[in-house]
């Protein structure tokens, strides 16, 4: 059984999961009555957070709240490193500054792998793993893109657009689907805003 007891030694309001082990119908084995040296060593196996160690993916953090998520991000952020999982989710921190990591190379590079540990995580590996999917079972695909305003969805979908572009056959160099589909953007974005207007 997973408990999740709040910290009550914490001054922050923090929550943590500690185990217990039911042995029979009423008594419950408290995993804090064994040997504390087993104990000691489970914490620092699995909860214990290195200073300074960053974590991909937000569901590797061994210590999982607000405050240590928050640090995660911020740590990957001045590594230069914007994208992180979770899971299969990806979080992108707006860097407002251009990194190299869209050209060819890339395109190349997250083709056909799967969202894992194998590869930081990317952008393009979104884009990827819909496609193949797609591929795989013959039904449309969605993805999702929110943040407040100027947080990159807008830059976001013409990274995913490009690679998906990139993959596709009909998306290589000079067939101008890629510049045909952004182009379509400024478009829809002047409807949008012109329907919340009329809206308000
Ligand atoms: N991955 C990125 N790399 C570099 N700069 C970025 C990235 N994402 C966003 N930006 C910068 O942030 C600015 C705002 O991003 P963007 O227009 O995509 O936001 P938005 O979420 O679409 O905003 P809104 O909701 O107001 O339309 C961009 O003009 C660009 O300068």
């Amino acid at each position: 059984m997973l408990l999740w007891p709040k910290d009550t030694d914490s001054t922050e309001d923090r929550y943590r999961f500690y185990l217990r082990e039911k042995l029979n119908d009423n008594i419950w084995a408290d995993g804090f009555n064994i040997d504390p040296e087993l104990i000691r060593d489970y914490f620092y196996r699995f909860l214990y957070q290195p200073q300074d160690r960053e974590y991909p993916d937000l569901c590797q953090l061994p210590d999982l709240n607000e405050t240590t998520l928050l640090e995660n991000l911020r740590a990957r952020f001045n590594a230069g490193h914007i994208y992180t999982y979770v899971g299969s989710i990806l979080i992108a921190v707006n860097p407002f500054k251009f990194h190299p990591i869209y050209n060819p190379k890339y395109v190349k590079l997250y083709q056909n792998r799967r969202i894992g540990p194998d590869l930081p995580p990317h952008i393009f590996a979104i884009a990827d793993s819909a496609y193949q999917r797609m591929l795989r079972s013959k039904r449309n695909q969605c993805i999702v893109i929110s943040g407040e305003s100027g947080s990159g969805k807008t830059e976001s979908t013409n990274f995913l657009l490009h690679h998906l572009t990139a993959l596709s056959q009909k998306g290589s160099h000079g067939s101008g689907v890629e510049q045909t589909i952004l182009s379509a953007g400024p478009v829809l974005e002047v409807s949008r805003e012109m329907s919340e207007l009329l809206n308000q």
